[in-house]
């Protein structure tokens, strides 16, 4: 088995988070690890471990934390206790891919050893007071008490939300927005560092270009997807469950005890989702004020923003679609100018996923299920798909010469659609039948007659490829697990002229990318001309990132 295969396949890392029960008499709880993915965040951060060990000259060994003792004690007991406590003056060293600090702290049981914390919302260069609750083999989480002296880079004025240090869904709000792209960069740099360490060696990973930036900071996030639980204790005592979001650290460093302390915090608006999106979620909060002892167990509420030109010589209340509608059933609709079209948009927020929803890029429209998979930030949408139509170009042609597209995990034609022109033939792939057929419907409403669309897993597309192979350039848009090696060594087997390799997880794009290389038959025949994050999600840790591949 060659190393990435095992890479790929045998991801055993012991990172279940421990949860300290009462043991049972006679009985010795044994730690028992899970397997995950290496290119998940967890995976990702024992990578991030390794790199610390080295360079302060650790083993493993010496940051092994006790957590069958622990496991083995009754809650508060004195292991318990002792693991779990406050530390003083810790110094962040790094910055995780997750948007966490890393530190090295004293062991509690041993003077000889240390541990890694991880602490939400510390910034490399911070001085802080932490308390350390939960212990895993090789890393303790923590919570972030206090900033005894910031960092540099930090500046706590940027802070927008009243719930950041509190809520799961942002990371970087005490960061400039340039420092924001930064931290980007250098999470595309690791992961290639981590996950395709021969062509590092080879020094055939080019420099990565600086992260493209979203032209909306705030107010960009087109779907939000607030979540409330049930448990059994709340089940019809008339209290009402939070609606909102996940609970990621506790919030005494900013003072702030606004959302409550369960693991769900309640959130009445989110400054990264679009105006219309909060105007939903304020609707949907209000709804379930009054609806949620109809309920038997949690649920997720979709809220996705939907724009439609109207015709500005009718009602705009008649002209639009089922949406989110407030206390008077009314449903809520931004009118927004356009100056590209001359008849009025309107905004409204979807909750039905079966229901149709448009959006406008470029000047071509695209309809989906409103439960399907769409990017999320429409304003970077337009740069994006200029920068993958401008690198699917075969070099040196003439416009005369055929040139032919893939489009492999298409979606709705997002990519066929906005690379099409001047193109003979594009044809995609998707696993999902509902967002072919609206891709083939996308293709027809923006008059765009050379796209071809099939259902299957990707792979599929190698039985119906019949394009010449050099004058053929391939879109990759997978999901976030990446790419198979089933679909890889075919998409090699094939050779196209180029490949733009698009992805919303870099460290299983960094693995997928030296598999292809080094791992596939004409892989060897492939250069890595460029690679790039873009920044979809500002304030969130989240980076895209796109590599470029050619036949060298
Ligand atoms: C990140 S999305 C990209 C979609 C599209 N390129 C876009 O930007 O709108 C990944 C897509 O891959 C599809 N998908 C997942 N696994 C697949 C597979 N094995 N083969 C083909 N498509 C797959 C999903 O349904 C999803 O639409």
């Amino acid at each position: 088995m060659s190393t990435q295969t095992e890479l790929k396949r045998v991801a055993t890392q012991e990172i279940e988070p421990i949860r300290p029960k009462q043991s049972k008499k006679g009985k010795i709880r044994k730690y028992k690890p899970k397997t995950v993915d290496p290119t998940s965040a967890l995976g990702v951060l024992q990578f991030e471990i390794d790199e610390i060990l080295a360079e302060f000259n650790l083993t493993r060994n010496t940051i092994l934390n006790d957590v069958g003792c622990i496991l083995n004690e009754e809650r508060d007991g004195p292991m318990h206790r002792l693991y779990h406590r406050e530390v003083n003056s810790v110094e962040v060293l790094k910055a995780g891919a997750n948007g966490e600090g890393l530190a090295l702290i004293p062991s509690p049981v041993d003077t000889d050893k240390k541990q890694i914390a991880l602490i939400p919302f510390a910034l490399p260069g911070d001085l802080v007071r932490i308390k350390t609750f939960k212990t895993h083999p090789h890393y303790v989480e923590c919570d972030l008490l206090e900033v005894i002296k910031p960092s540099g880079k930090r500046n706590d004025d940027l802070i927008e939300c009243k719930y950041f240090g509190k809520c799961s869904g942002c990371q970087l709000q005490h960061l400039t927005y340039e420092d924001q792209l930064a931290f980007k960069k250098r999470t595309v740099m690791n992961a290639y560092k981590f996950f395709a360490p021969k062509l590092m060696e080879e020094k055939v990973v080019p420099e990565v270009g600086e992260t493209m930036r979203s032209p909306l900071e705030f107010g960009y996030r087109t779907k939000l997807t607030p979540h409330f639980d049930l448990p059994k204790r709340m089940k019809g005592n008339g209290e009402r469950p939070a609606l909102g979001f996940g609970h990621k650290g506790r919030p005494q460093w900013r003072g702030n005890a606004d959302g409550g302390s369960g693991p769900m915090l309640d959130i009445e608006e989110c400054i990264i989702g679009t105006k219309i999106i909060n105007k939903g979620m304020s609707n949907e909060r209000a709804r379930f004020e009054k609806e949620f002892t109809k309920y038997q167990k949690g649920a997720t509420i979709l809220l996705r923003e939907h724009t439609k030109v109207v015709d500005p010589q009718t009602p705009i209340e008649e002209q639009l679609d089922e949406g989110s509608t407030d206390i008077e059933g009314k449903i809520s609709y931004l009118q927004i100018a356009d100056e590209e079209n001359e008849k009025p948009l309107v905004k409204t927020c979807v909750t039905n996923t079966r229901q149709i929803v448009t959006e406008y890029i470029n000047g071509f429209t695209f309809q989906f299920s409103a439960g399907e998979f769409f990017q999320n930030n429409n304003s970077i949408l337009p740069s994006v798909t200029d920068y993958v139509r401008k690198n699917l170009q075969i070099e040196g042609s003439k416009p005369e010469d055929p040139h032919y597209l893939v489009d492999a995990y298409c979606g709705s034609g997002l990519f066929s659609i906005t690379s099409s022109k001047g193109v003979d033939r594009v044809i995609g792939v998707e696993v999902s039948a509902d967002s072919v057929a609206f891709a083939e419907r996308n293709a027809k409403a923006n008059g765009v007659d050379n796209c071809k669309f099939i259902v299957g897993k990707a792979e599929k597309i190698f039985g119906s490829i019949d394009t010449p192979a050099d004058r053929t350039s391939v879109i990759l848009d997978p999901p976030r697990k990446g790419c198979d090696d089933v679909f890889l060594k075919q998409l090699a087997e094939y050779n196209p002229a180029r490949i733009v390799y698009i992805s919303c997880n870099v460290h299983s794009q960094a693995r997928d990318v030296e598999y292809f290389i080094k791992e596939t038959e004409n892989g060897n025949c492939f250069k890595i001309e460029s690679l790039r994050g873009f920044d979809f999600f500002p304030q969130t840790h989240h980076v895209e990132s796109i590599c470029v591949l050619s036949r060298g």
